[in-house]
């Protein structure tokens, strides 16, 4: 279980976040949604090891991880995917790949290359090819292929439908579909909230800094609730 337990952060004198609380199990996709600029990016950096919290914890099957820097959060099986994708523009697709590899616990051989190029017939057409050449929506593939090698138990997942055509994004979601059934636990935010909110088991929206609503993915009345809060 991922327990958030009023995690605090500050850019220098802003406090931007301000106490959030989330608890998950395995194999649950929980969404995060909220305006622009309410906290959501610094929520996952937050729990990546990127920022370090002011106060509260984060802890993984009761190990705590609170403050930890990013390669010892990705070694605990917190993988992130960011709004950016953050792949390597100069290396291929394969080598992008290795480098998700080297996060496995247990060692990484070419048959896990290979279960991913059965996953990603497109990014095996293109192993040799350069990250930046990619479309942008085989970048987010990459980038969402590069973290499921190391099958986290945990991934956050920062926009990643932005700019992207629909039928993309539908891969896209197929794929966290995909992690939860294999136990992943994903915590997910998105402005595309009409779509996103069939994935999701739970959800919470944030403002300033500080969640103001949480409900359930299925239950007619908290979707209403979810949609009426943000106006869409
Ligand atoms: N590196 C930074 N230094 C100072 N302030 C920052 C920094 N990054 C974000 N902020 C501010 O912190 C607040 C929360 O930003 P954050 O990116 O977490 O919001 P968000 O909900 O993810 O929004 P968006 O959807 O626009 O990414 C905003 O007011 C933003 O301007």
């Amino acid at each position: 279980m991922l327990k958030i337990d009023q995690l605090h952060a500050h850019y220098g004198l802003a406090h931007v976040l301000q106490g959030v609380s989330l608890t998950a199990d395995a194999g649950e996709v929980i969404g995060l949604f909220g305006r622009n600029g309410v906290g959501k990016t610094t929520f996952f950096k937050t729990i990546a090891g990127w920022l370090r919290p002011t106060d509260g914890s984060v802890t993984l099957d009761g190990e705590t991880l609170t403050g930890h820097l990013p390669d010892s959060m990705n070694r605990a099986g917190v993988a992130i995917v960011p709004e950016d994708r953050r792949i390597f523009p100069g290396l291929s697709v394969e080598e992008n790949l290795a480098l998700g590899l080297m996060g496995r616990k247990g060692g990484s051989s070419k048959s896990h290359l290979d279960t991913v190029y059965d996953r990603f017939p497109r990014l095996a057409e293109r192993r040799k090819q350069a990250g930046n050449t990619l479309s942008g929506g085989e970048q987010q593939m990459l980038a969402m292929a590069r973290v499921m090698v190391a099958e986290p138990r945990v991934v956050l997942i920062d926009e990643p439908s932005e700019g992207l055509a629909p039928m993309i994004v539908a891969e896209v979601f197929a794929i966290i579909r995909e992690m939860r059934k294999a136990g992943t636990i994903v915590l997910l935010v998105e402005q595309n909230v009409h779509e996103a909110i069939s994935l999701c088991d739970r959800f919470m929206v944030l403002e300033r800094g500080q969640a103001i609503l949480t409900g359930e993915g299925d239950d007619d009345d908290d979707r209403k609730r979810l949609l009426d809060v943000l106006a869409v």
